[in-house]
């Protein structure tokens, strides 16, 4: 596959701030570095974050003001193009039983044989977290923003909501299960044609606190170029 060429903005002076590049303007700054805004603890949160089975998530959930707080920060995720290919459909309350008995009835269509014992199975899902967001992915394929990049920036939003609950205290957990990868169930829930779940981020607070699981080493995942 060929790569785009560069254009003059990509190759100008790197003193050049990304805005006064995009706006073809002079640099607004001196080249010199500000003082480093460190915030350790955002960063200490980030290194020890980790996401909450769905079992361990309890009341109280995020409350609305919250939710729309951690929803802001979602929606702050780089995004080219600035086309927002992403959306947001929340589960709370009474809802999350009313969405949950229309994927059991669905569910319960697609599978004719379906045991008893898994007749509300959907609806219980989505009971055990006090909110669920469904993270619900919308890259425009006419955009000449490439789709990939769309598709990446709504797993962006996605993990700035989860590190966003972890910062207010709650617990997370993204799970991407029947009712997201199903198309007709996805549309019960509200997606449209054209869209895809890409994720349910279940919160709430913190039963207890699970051992972290073991992360990659470093240097099975990072390698610095050199040339051959
Ligand atoms: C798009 C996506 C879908 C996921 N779906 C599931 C799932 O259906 N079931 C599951 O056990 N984990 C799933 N995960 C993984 C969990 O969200 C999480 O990464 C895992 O529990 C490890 O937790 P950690 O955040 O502490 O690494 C998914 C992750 C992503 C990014």
């Amino acid at each position: 596959m060929m790569s785009e060429p560069l254009t003059q903005q990509d190759i100008r002076a790197p003193a050049e701030t990304p805005a006064a590049r995009q706006h073809g303007a002079a640099p607004t700054h001196s080249g010199v570095a500000l003082p480093r805004a460190e915030a350790p603890e955002a960063l200490a949160l980030l290194e020890r974050r980790r996401s909450l089975p769905l079992r361990s998530l309890v009341e109280p959930g995020p409350t609305p003001a919250e939710l729309d707080r951690l929803l802001a920060v979602a929606a702050r995720v780089p995004d080219h193009g600035r086309l927002v290919p992403w959306r947001f459909i929340v589960l709370s309350g009474e809802a999350r039983a009313q969405a949950g008995a229309l994927l059991d009835a669905l569910y319960r269509r697609q599978n004719p044989d379906l045991p008893e014992s898994k007749a509300d199975m959907w609806r219980l899902y989505l009971l055990r977290a006090p909110v669920t967001v469904v993270l619900v992915s919308r890259p425009d394929p006419a955009a000449k923003v490439p789709v990939f990049n769309q598709i990446l920036s709504a797993g962006a939003a996605g993990m700035a909501l989860v590190s966003a609950a972890t910062a207010l205290g709650y617990g997370a957990q993204w799970l991407l299960k029947w009712p997201g990868r199903d198309p007709e169930a996805a549309a019960l829930l509200g997606v449209r044609a054209g869209e895809q779940v890409a994720g349910f981020i279940h919160l709430g607070s913190p039963a207890e606190r699970p051992d972290d699981r073991p992360r990659p080493a470093l240097p099975d995942v990072v390698t610095h170029w050199q040339p051959g």
